[in-house]
This record gives structure tokens, sequence and C-alpha cells, in this order.
């Protein structure tokens, strides 16, 4: 029996993800959480003939305990998405606060669940999770996931188009590490499975650098103020929690690029930080997943000059997020007593 749950789930990203939880067979429970719309929402995905029961609920009633109880995994898409001009970090005023609120009941509700985070800014809501966690006593930094599989998607897809067989995109594994915006994506392609033609240049291979980096602004612009990735972001999100489940029900072998803390992976974490040759709390780097979350972090490996150039530059900037979360919970004001 799995419970999963969606938080945000009359959204963009919402929708389509709760959708795609539903079709997936390993789901038997899908519980759907918004501040609007989600009855609608159950009601509409409970009729597919899949064998997951499906409920919806709104904050009125205790809606998010009930949302949460039982809950084995918990994938949260709660916030607002960019417009154009704006940075990810734009959206940190207004997402922060829901990504604590949310983290608040997930805490006390179904502290052993593994949390999946894909509300931006995501470099510095995962820390925000996880302080709001380590303040209720029950963090496991194991448990605790950014999803940052939408960029590793787009690379696959962008390599494949430029090796000029879309229907290898499934099959091309690219691994994209740092974090989850702009220069903090850095995408290893001297690993690609399948490399680059020869006639890829080195200004072709940095416009290719850029386009992973940037994907989310390509898709900012193009909805014209309606909104940022939700479809591709969806599909992200349900392959990274298919393979978390995979590996919940035992099976071996599933490694994926993932936002999480050094401290789930304390000798991984040793060799990465070796090869940083700086201390970062947080790093998305290739994750080994198992039943009980992160088994092992693993490190970089070989890459090139220009990959390691990026990694420096991707370092002060994750710093700077991981810093502005873990603070916004670490030094949040105690609210004075209303008289
Ligand atoms: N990690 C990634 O790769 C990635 C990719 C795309 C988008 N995102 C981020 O995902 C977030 C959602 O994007 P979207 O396009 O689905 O936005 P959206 O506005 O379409 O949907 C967000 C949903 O969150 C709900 N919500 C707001 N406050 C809530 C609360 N307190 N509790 C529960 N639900 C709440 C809203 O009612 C809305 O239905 C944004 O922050 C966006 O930047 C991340
Ligand atoms: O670009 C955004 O703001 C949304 C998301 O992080 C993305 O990469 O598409």
């Amino acid at each position: 029996m799995v419970k999963a749950v969606v938080l945000g789930a009359a959204g963009g990203i919402g929708q389509p993800l709760a959708l795609l939880l539903k079709a997936n067979p390993l789901v038997t429970e899908l519980s759907l959480y918004d501040i609007v719309n989600t009855p609608g929402v159950a009601a509409d995905i409970s009729h597919i003939s899949t064998p997951a029961k499906v409920e919806g609920y709104l904050p009125a009633d205790d809606g998010l305990k009930k949302t949460l109880t039982g809950a084995d995994i918990v994938v949260i898409p709660a916030g607002v998405p960019r417009k154009p001009g704006m940075t990810r970090d734009d959206l940190f005023k207004i997402n922060a606060g829901i990504v604590r609120d949310l983290a608040n009941g997930i805490a006390a509700t179904a502290p052993k669940a593994f949390v999946l985070v894909i509300s931006n800014p995501v470099n510095s809501t995962v820390p925000i999770v996880a302080e709001v966690f380590k303040k209720a006593g029950v963090y496991d930094p194991k448990r605790l996931f950014g999803v940052t599989t939408l960029d590793v998607v787009r690379a696959s897809t962008f390599v494949a188009e430029i090796v000029g067989d879309l229907s290898l995109s499934k099959d091309v594994v690219v691994p994209v590490v740092g974090g989850h915006s702009g220069v903090t994506i850095v995408p290893l392609l001297s690993q690609s499975s399948h490399p680059l033609p020869a006639s890829v240049d080195t200004t072709s291979l940095d416009a290719l650098v850029n386009r992973i980096q940037f994907g989310g602004d390509e898709v900012v612009k193009a909805k014209g103020g309606a909104g940022s990735a939700t479809l591709s972001m969806a599909y992200a999100g349900a392959e990274f929690a298919s393979k978390v489940l995979r590996a919940v029900k035992g099976e071996e072998g599933i490694v994926a690029p993932s936002y999480v803390s050094l401290e789930a992976d304390p000798v991984g974490a040793a060799a990465l930080t070796k090869e940083l040759g700086t201390e970062l709390a947080y790093f998305s780097s290739n994750v080994e997943l198992g039943p009980g979350g992160v088994v092992k972090i693993n490190p970089l490996g070989k890459i090139t000059e220009a990959e390691q150039t990026l990694i420096k530059a991707a370092i002060p900037e994750l710093q700077k997020n991981i810093t502005t979360g873990v603070t916004f919970i670490t030094e949040a004001k105690v609210e004075e007593p209303r008289l």
C-alpha cells in the first residue's frame, strides 16, 4: 500500500502530476490538497480506471491533516510560478512561507514520509523544509529531495535533438548537478551516455549548456506571463517519484540526480566535498536510492576543465541560496502575541 500526496494539486503542475501519479501502479491511495479547487480535481481524477483511491481536501476542516495522514510520499508543487523578467529567487518572498507552513503540516502528521520539493526556488526551499523538520525533531536527511529532474529531462531531450534522433531521448542519460537555477544547473555533458557528434564545436557546446541552464526561461518567455513549465515538470516529478517508490519497493540500482542534504551520506559527502573544494550543505549529485531514501551520494567523477569552471561558478550562488533558506527558519522573528 502506498499513499501519495500532492500539495498544490490544483495548479499547473499539480493537476497533471496528480494524473500521472493516479496512473502509477505503485500508488494505491492519492490524496490531493490545495487552497482552491481540490474537490473538483479529485472528483475528475477519481474516474480514471486505475486502482488508486483518490481524495481531495481544502484547508477547512483540518484538510491538510486529513490529506497527510498515513502519507508515504509527499510531492510539493505549491506556490507561485515566474513571469517574464523574474528570477526563481524573486519567488522566495511568497513561496518560502507556503513551503514552511506545509512542512510544518508534514512534520506534525507524516514525519516519516518521503518529501519531494518542486516549489521554487528549490535551492532555498529544500533547506527550509529541513530546518522546519529539525525544529520539530523529525528530520531525516535521507528522505528529503529537491526535484531537479526537469533539468535532466531537458538535457536528455536537447542531446537527442543534437544527435538527430528524438527516439533516443528516453535513453540519453546526462548527469545534471549543482542546484536548480541558472548557473547552479551544471550539465556534465562529458558523461553523457550518448556522446555528442564531433561536429559540435565549443560554441555549440556552450550554447547547449546555456540552453539546459536556462531552459526554464525559454518556457517562461514562450508562455508570455501565463506561468512557467507545468507539463514537462509534471512528467519529471512523476518520473522522480516513481524512482523513489521503486527503490522503496526494493528495486536495486536506482540512481538519479537530486538536490539533497550532504548529511544524508557523510561518506559520499566527504568525497564530493573534496571534489568541490568547498563545503556545501546541499548539492544535487547522482544519488543512489534504497528503501530508506538516499543510500549514497555519488561523487562527480571525471569532468572536463570547462565543467570544473561551471561548478566553480555555481558554488557561491548555491551558498547564498542555502543560507537564505536556512536563515528564513533559524532567524525567524518570534511573533509577539497580540493583546
Ligand atoms: N523544480 C522544478 O523544476 C520546477 C519546475 C517548474 C515549476 N516549479 C515551481 O513549482 C511551483 C508551482 O508552479 P505551477 O506552475 O504549478 O504554479 P500554479 O500557480 O499553477 O499552481 C500552484 C498551486 O499552488 C497552490 N497553493 C498556493 N498556496 C498554497 C498553500 N499554502 N497550500 C497548498 N497549495 C497552495 C495554488 O492554489 C495553485 O493551485 C512554482 O514555484 C514554480 O516555480 C518548479
Ligand atoms: O523556470 C522556472 O521558473 C520553472 C522551473 O524551475 C523550470 O526550470 O522550468
